[in-house]
């Protein structure tokens, strides 16, 4: 039987460190910080932590040494990951947020894994999978990893009967959709660079023309992908479902303190609504409303509950200034609420 459980894999996890800059940032010369704050970190980590905040069961696998700080800043967090023994330790990456919400991330590479971390990683990754609804890999992956290892995952979790749901980029985003259907997840969760890179399209180009960016979507569904969450930062996110289910939606106006993790957020808010039995529409509203509350926090913080505001999310069934759709608001949903509430024929 599946639980409402959430296994994240982070092959690639880091110490966030997050410099606050007291003005904009000048090259060159002394930058006295305003302050310096280290937290457990990495895609999946992120995605783990936001779903523990709001009481749901999460996962967080991860290679990482006994006593690296991640593992006793999760587990302070009262998630402790599961991890696979390695020799170095974690990366750290570091945030530069200026006052006016600017943020600049520099990222290690990451420690390279051999085989044998790999192939223990799946291992543990397959066997909480089994029993839980869903399985999130994301982010990078370390140096000298191949880069087809996320397709290779979906292939050997599909008989597990969890929900795959994938976040990453560049090559490893573009071999997960060239293995055909069987390294296809369930969720796809790109941004508009990642999703115009895959198109092949300039990311303005997909940004200005709603009929490009639905093209892209589209053909993800003819590689297998049921459901496509893009998240477009301050502009909302568009949900696609491959039954022909199509929904926008924009944030409420916020003061941005850092962007980082507001995606990791927006992925877990949507976990979280379809852990609930939420309908689309209401997954896309949960899933900005979770994105827009971490970009108001300071560093990689996760919001909790209390911090998110759904019905400040406006959503609307289709996609505005699409020829192809028509646009009507969906109210939040009530007790009443029909499921198929806001679906449009594309
Ligand atoms: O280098 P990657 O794996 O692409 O991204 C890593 C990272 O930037 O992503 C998270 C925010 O989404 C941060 O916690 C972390 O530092």
């Amino acid at each position: 039987m599946s639980t409402g459980r959430v296994v994240t894999l982070t092959a690639n996890p880091s110490l966030d460190r997050t410099l606050s800059l007291p003005g904009p940032l000048r090259e060159g010369g002394v930058v006295r910080l305003l302050d310096a704050v280290t937290e457990p970190g990495g895609k999946g980590v992120n995605v783990a932590r936001a779903v523990a905040a709001a009481g749901g069961e999460a996962v967080p696998v991860l290679p990482a040494a006994e006593h690296d700080p991640i593992v006793a800043a999760l587990a302070e967090r009262g998630l402790p990951p599961v991890t696979v023994p390695v020799d170095a330790p974690v990366r750290t990456n570091y945030t530069l947020t200026a006052p006016d919400g600017t943020t600049t991330k520099l990222n290690e590479p990451g420690i390279p894994l051999t085989a044998q971390t790999r192939a223990a990683l799946a291992r543990a990754v397959r066997l909480h999978a089994s029993g839980s609804r869903w399985v999130v890999l994301s982010g990078s992956l370390p140096p000298g990893t191949p880069a087809d290892w996320y397709a290779e995952l979906v292939a050997l979790l599909r008989d597990t009967g969890v929900r795959i749901a994938v976040d990453t980029s560049d090559d490893p985003l573009r071999a997960l959709l060239a293995g055909g259907r069987s390294g296809a997840p369930d969720l796809l969760k790109p941004n508009s660079e990642e999703l115009a890179s895959l198109a092949g399209v300039p990311e303005a180009e997909l940004l200005g023309d709603p009929a490009v960016a639905l093209a892209a979507v589209r053909v993800l569904h003819e590689q297998g992908v049921s459901e496509v969450l893009l998240t477009l930062g301050g502009d909302g996110a568009v949900l696609s479902t491959a039954d022909g289910g199509l929904w926008s939606a924009r944030p409420p106006e916020i003061t941005v303190r850092s962007t980082v993790g507001a995606g990791d957020c927006s992925l877990a808010g949507y976990l979280l609504a379809d852990l609930a039995g939420a309908p689309p529409a209401e997954r896309l509203r949960t899933a900005v409303a979770y994105g827009s509350a971490s970009a108001s926090l300071p560093g990689s913080a996760v919001p909790t509950p209390a911090q998110v505001d759904g019905s400040a999310v406006r959503v609307l069934a289709g996609m505005p200034g699409s020829e192809a759709t028509s646009t009507s608001a969906v109210p939040p949903a009530g007790p009443n609420t029909d499921p198929a509430a806001g679906r449009v024929a594309r």
